[in-house]
């Protein structure tokens, strides 16, 4: 599986065979990973595929029980602190104080980190973000979208060349997340590159390319576009309303994958076209009732969770 090409800009993060254990749970196990500078790498799993694991051993914050590779040109086993110094890590549990206002959570954070020039720095990371209109306002007082934005303001505050972000938007309504990505693609376009996980399957399109783990494997990479190509997988719409027995007899089929309802339809899906058309004209009959479609990321994300649970440990 490659992952970049000839003539592409340096890697900003360059590892092989990341492996981290905790007991006797293999978490993240022989994660090979190249993100470049100035992209914004999606990195999707199921809840505890071992992705924030992961983002963790790259800035340091945890030490890889295997494998070797770079963060920043910094080694991430050795040089550590360099890395932390040069990369913003925006956690799932971003806190701030409540009572103190935009701007004086910013300057909270660039003192506890001993920012240079710290005014100057609160002003353009206000400024960056579209924040100084609001600058005086509580923190707890702001909604979901603009708290998250001022968690990715305090990332940003030491200008760091790599940002991390865990579930940024995780609970954040669509028009947040829009701008969110907006600024995302800003901040891109100007260099800096961004890894991002994310549960969002609209969130996984706006990534230049991506990676899948499931179980602490990687399961595939690429562009969008790769990733449904390289999952081979067909998928057709059935349009058979809300039939549980239906769902249960295609779901027993070897030929079938998976069987997800949409709305009013099912999508249903499996490697072997012919296979799953000889089933469905079994078992819904005519096929006026159904029809091949374009995978989705999300059929191909499903396809391969089910396929690593199934695969022995
Ligand atoms: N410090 C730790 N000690 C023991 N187990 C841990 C520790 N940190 C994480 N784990 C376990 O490792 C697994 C992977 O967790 P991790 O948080 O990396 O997953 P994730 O993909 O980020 O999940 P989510 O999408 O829910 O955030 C989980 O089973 C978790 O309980």
């Amino acid at each position: 599986m490659s992952d970049g090409e000839a003539g592409a800009p340096p890697p900003v993060i360059d590892v092989q065979g990341v492996t981290k254990a905790f007991g006797a749970k293999t978490v993240v196990d022989h994660i090979d990973m190249c993100v470049r500078a100035g992209e914004i790498y999606g990195f999707l799993g199921p809840n505890g595929s071992g992705k924030t694991t992961f983002l963790r051993m790259l800035c340091g914050l945890l030490t890889p029980d295997e494998g070797t590779g770079t963060c920043l040109g910094f080694d991430i086993r050795r040089e550590s602190l360099s890395i932390k110094r040069e990369v913003g890590y925006m956690t799932q549990r971003f806190s701030h104080y409540e009572d103190l206002s935009i701007r004086e959570n910013l300057d909270f954070v660039a003192r506890l980190y001993g920012i240079p020039k710290r005014r100057a720095a609160v002003d353009q990371t206000l400024e960056q973000l579209g924040l100084v209109e609001r600058q005086r306002q509580l923190a707890g007082q702001l909604s979901g979208g603009w708290k998250q934005r001022l968690a990715l303001a305090a990332c940003l505050l030491h200008q760091p060349k790599l940002l991390l972000l865990d579930e940024p938007t995780a609970g954040v309504d669509p028009k947040a997340r829009r701008d969110f990505w907006e600024q995302i693609h800003g901040l891109a376009a100007k260099g800096l590159t961004v890894m991002i996980t994310t549960h969002y399957m609209d969130e996984a399109e706006r990534c230049h390319r991506l990676a899948y783990i499931a179980r602490g494997r990687l399961m595939t990479r690429g562009t969008v576009e790769e990733v449904i190509e390289r999952a081979a997988l067909a998928t057709f719409e059935v349009r058979a309303g809300n039939r549980p027995e239906l769902i249960a007899r295609l779901r027993s089929a070897p030929a079938i994958a998976q069987v997800v309802p949409f709305g009013n339809s099912l999508h249903v899906s499996g490697p072997d076209r012919r296979a799953i058309e000889a089933v469905l004209a079994e078992q819904v009959g005519s096929d006026s009732a159904w029809k091949q479609i374009d995978s989705s990321l999300e059929d191909v994300f499903i396809s391969l969770m089910t396929e690593a649970e199934r695969a022995p440990r």
